[in-house]
């Protein structure tokens, strides 16, 4: 099979079928939602990250995500680690960059992860403009920046960087630095539920994990199934407290069949 021609529907349905065993190195807030979100999509999470087992670890696991939100410098040397034994096992590993531009610390770390080239890089507006070298009008980890602003940053990113960079928002947008994919859906109330991002980060190395010969469809797919189960979810949601169980719920529903026929996906 071609992973570039394969529908996001056709990825879901493999996805599942292959369980992929994915390292989420993720914060303390994300732990348990991004774990939840992965089983009911249908990949195994494991929230392995001390550095005396995160590098033997990658080895095992289909791919890797790294994600600096409750950063300590006991993460630090656990995150390096496994992102050096990801790139030496030729697994694909995936950074969120949360907040990377409040403080000197997450500046510095996040400038060393960028150095172990990850495959795909996952943030909101604020965040890829901020790591493209634009000023970001977001506060701590939310965005205060519509995605359109951050797209010319992020082709500039993906071409600086040679990785796949995916932006979130109200609209995602993905690239590779010459190629670009515009994903619609979701709902507003997304925001408002705490480390959904972070959460769909380690969804997106979950596709990775199935595809690593084609990371951007393999992202495209991962955004493509939070757009369409958030989009269902909200319908019936009465709040972000309502919202999440809806969420998992429609995550773990959603055939193949019924995410090609929902996305709304642009190639421009
Ligand atoms: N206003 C919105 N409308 C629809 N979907 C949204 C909106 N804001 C965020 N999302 C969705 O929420 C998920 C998390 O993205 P985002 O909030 O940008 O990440 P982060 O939590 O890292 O800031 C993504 O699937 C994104 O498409
Ligand atoms: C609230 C918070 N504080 C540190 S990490 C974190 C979670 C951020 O999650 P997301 O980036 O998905 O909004
Ligand atoms: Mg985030």
């Amino acid at each position: 099979m071609n992973a570039q021609n394969d529908t996001p529907g056709q990825l879901l349905e493999a996805m599942r079928q292959a369980n992929p065993l994915v390292q989420c190195i993720t914060n303390y807030v994300a732990m348990n939602i991004a774990a939840n979100v992965m089983l009911a999509a249908g990949a195994s999470p494991a929230m392995v990250s001390a550095v005396e087992e995160a590098g033997e670890f990658a080895g095992i696991a289909g791919a890797l995500t790294v994600n600096i939100g409750t950063l300590s410098a006991s993460w630090i040397a656990g995150m390096k680690a496994a992102a050096a034994a990801a790139n030496g096992a030729g697994k694909p590993w995936v950074l969120d960059p949360v907040a990377h531009y409040a403080t000197g610390f997450r500046r510095q770390v996040t400038a060393e992860l960028l150095g172990l080239k990850p495959t795909i890089i996952r943030g909101n507006a604020s965040e890829i403009m901020a790591l493209a070298g634009h000023s970001p009008r977001g506060q701590g980890v939310d965005s205060g920046d519509p995605t359109y602003a951050a797209e010319g940053p992020a082709m500039a990113l993906a071409q600086q960087q040679g990785c796949i960079v995916a932006v979130t928002g109200e609209v995602d947008f993905v690239t590779d630095g010459r190629r670009t994919v515009r994903i619609l859906g979701g709902s507003p109330v997304m925001p408002r539920i705490t480390a959904l991002g972070c959460s769909l980060t380690c969804l997106v190395g979950a596709f990775a994990a199935i595809r690593p010969e084609a990371p951007m469809e393999a992202t495209v797919a991962a955004l493509a199934l939070f757009a369409a189960a958030g989009e269902d979810a909200a319908r019936t949601a009465n709040g972000p407290g309502s919202f999440q169980p809806l969420f998992l719920d429609r995550l773990a529903s959603l055939t193949g069949a019924e995410l090609d026929a929902q996305m709304r996906i642009s190639t421009l």
